[in-house]
């Protein structure tokens, strides 16, 4: 989309497929009469915030329009999070001003943040699961603004008017993650928002959750609020932003209109050098011979429910199988299953032997695990980024002589290993603790891929990595393909899947759908199928045999 010069909304908007809009609905007279533009929804100038050993914002400045969706774009690192945790309270800038329409503000906190009208949706809904909607937002909303049974008839309201579907009487825990999100953004309308923080709000949706979503953004632009979106991918950016800003290591390098950019272009502005996009799974060198078998594995979930009811699947030498699904149908429990986290009941076997036993002796047995929460359970957070990368083998050579830790090889392959995956960290005896998400998942990445493991069990394994992390992601995977490990991918991510994987299955219920020959299942019968369509109706033929 196009827009006028800057200050001057609202305006005619161009779309992408060239037909005209008007965006804030003015009339005309108002901004020629008017000889000072309105002065944005939200300026930030200037604003710094060191760390030790590291500048996460370096003299940012950024503006966001009444009705305007800026995207905020950056590798892992960049500098994103640290920004908006300035603009929601949670940090203190060491240097910088916030205006909010043209009045400098100081937000101390996020309740001051929120009585200023900035509101954020978290990645991860803060929601207590046994309650109502209307309970919850009840709950965090202040005991003058919104007594409980208020709530229900405004959340009615809002939904209606921004197309948001949340139905204020059902509890959460039978909320799908899109509607848990849905909830957080009523929350924040509620509490009065105009300007409103996303931070990779599709992470967790289905396709088709993730276009209600936009349609969602798309209201409240026409409404005149303003919106911060933080997002990885490239194609939902143009899908639904006018504008994007562009951070590398703490600083502005660009801003452009989204009219004219491209995927590429974008991920050029963001990591200063061409990012290739196109389906890198090209001729497949996987072999007849099964890798892994999983028979009839069942397993029951944290709250005593069965989560994986009779799965099997095989899983051959060089074969990438892609698992799809909403978070919550038996994928965790899956991957924890066959990384020895989990108990379960059937057979399972890695290269024609039973695999059996916990996590370590799985792991010394050619299995790798790139777990769902990197934070807790990928790494110990108070460990530096060298003992993080040991902790598989610390005990053993080359890593221990006898009984003593050799700290100088220690050192020597965390050197290595933070090069070779660009690890962005002040040092390797810097607390991982401390790293931007995306860098503690290259750490994981580099110690789980370190030797040659015959399984890699990856779990969304480039959620919340950056273009050009995510290529080289992908293509280590890829390689190790090729020497004949066998990838369980598990990702929500379906362009990731069927980019990578040879086939795809999907996980309902605690069934295994599938798993369907790539590239004849579309993205498309994989996101209805997700959520919970019936699989003959999709022409996907399926190999080894649907499962409902
Ligand atoms: N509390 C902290 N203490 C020390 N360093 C920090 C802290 N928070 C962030 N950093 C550092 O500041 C820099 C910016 O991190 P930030 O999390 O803002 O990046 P990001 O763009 O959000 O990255 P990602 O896309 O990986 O989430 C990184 O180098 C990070 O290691």
């Amino acid at each position: 989309m196009e827009r006028g010069p800057p200050g001057a909304a609202p305006y005619r908007i161009v779309t992408n497929n060239g037909s005209l809009r008007f965006h804030t609905p003015l009339p005309r007279t108002v901004h020629m009469t008017d000889p000072s533009p309105p002065p944005p929804a939200l300026r930030l100038s200037g604003i710094t915030k060191r760390f030790p050993g590291v500048v996460a914002n370096d003299a940012v400045d950024l503006t966001v329009q009444p009705g305007e969706v800026l995207a905020l774009l950056g590798e892992n690192g960049a500098g994103k999070s640290t920004l908006i945790s300035i603009l929601y309270g949670l940090y203190q800038p060491d240097e910088g001003q916030i205006e909010l329409n043209g009045k400098a503000v100081r937000v101390t906190s996020p309740a001051q943040a929120l009585r200023l009208g900035i509101g954020l949706v978290p990645q991860h809904p803060l929601l207590v699961a046994r309650h109502t909607v209307a309970e919850n937002l009840a709950l965090g909303a202040g005991r003058l603004l919104f007594p409980a049974r208020g709530v229900a008839g405004r959340v009615r309201e809002l939904s209606a008017r921004y197309g948001l579907a949340v139905d204020p009487g059902v509890r959460v825990l039978e909320l799908s993650p899109g509607e848990k999100q849905r909830v957080e953004i009523v929350r924040a309308l509620m509490r009065g928002a105009r300007v409103l923080i996303l931070d990779e709000p599709t992470s967790v949706l289905t396709p088709q959750e993730a276009g209600a979503l936009f349609g969602v953004m798309r209201e409240l632009r026409a409404d005149g609020r303003s919106l911060i979106f933080i997002s990885h991918k490239l194609d939902e950016v143009l899908a639904v932003a006018d504008r994007v800003t562009v951070l590398r290591r703490g600083k502005v390098v660009g801003g452009v209109p989204t009219a004219g950019a491209t995927r590429e272009s974008l991920a050029e502005l963001m990591v200063g050098r061409s990012v290739d996009f196109t389906r890198k799974r090209t001729a497949s060198p996987v072999r007849e011979a099964a890798l892994l078998t999983v028979r009839e594995l069942t397993a029951t979930g944290a709250r005593g429910l069965p989560a994986l009811r009779g799965v099997s699947f095989d899983v051959r030498a060089g074969e990438v199988l892609g698992v799809a699904g909403i978070a919550g149908n038996g994928q965790s429990e899956l991957v924890e299953v066959l990384a020895g986290l989990h108990p379960s009941s059937g057979a399972v076997t890695l290269a024609g032997q039973p695999l059996t036993g916990g996590a370590d002796e799985r792991f010394h047995a050619g299995v790798a695990h790139i777990p769902e929460d990197r934070i807790h359970s990928g790494t110990v957070p108070t460990m530096t980024v060298a003992e993080n990368l040991a902790l598989r083998d610390f005990a053993r050579p080359p890593l221990a002589r006898g009984l003593t830790r050799d700290i100088a090889a220690t050192d020597e392959r965390a050197r290595r290993e933070v090069e070779a995956y660009t690890v962005a960290t002040p040092g390797i005896h810097t607390p991982s603790r401390l790293l931007s998400g995306g860098n503690i998942q290259k750490l994981i990445l580099a110690r789980e891929l370190n030797g040659q493991p015959k399984l890699i069990l990856a779990v969304h394994p480039t959620y919340g990595l950056d273009v050009g992390a995510t290529d080289q992601v992908h293509r280590v995977l890829l390689e190790r393909t090729e020497s004949g490990a066998g990838v369980l991918l598990v990702s929500e991510d379906l362009d990731e899947l069927l980019s990578l994987s040879d086939r795809v299955a999907v996980m309902v219920e605690g069934q295994l759908l599938g798993p369907f020959p790539v590239p004849e299942v579309t993205r498309e019968a994989l996101g209805l199928l997700m959520g919970g369509a019936h699989p003959e109706r999709h022409h996907a033929a399926p190999q080894g045999g649907v499962r409902a």
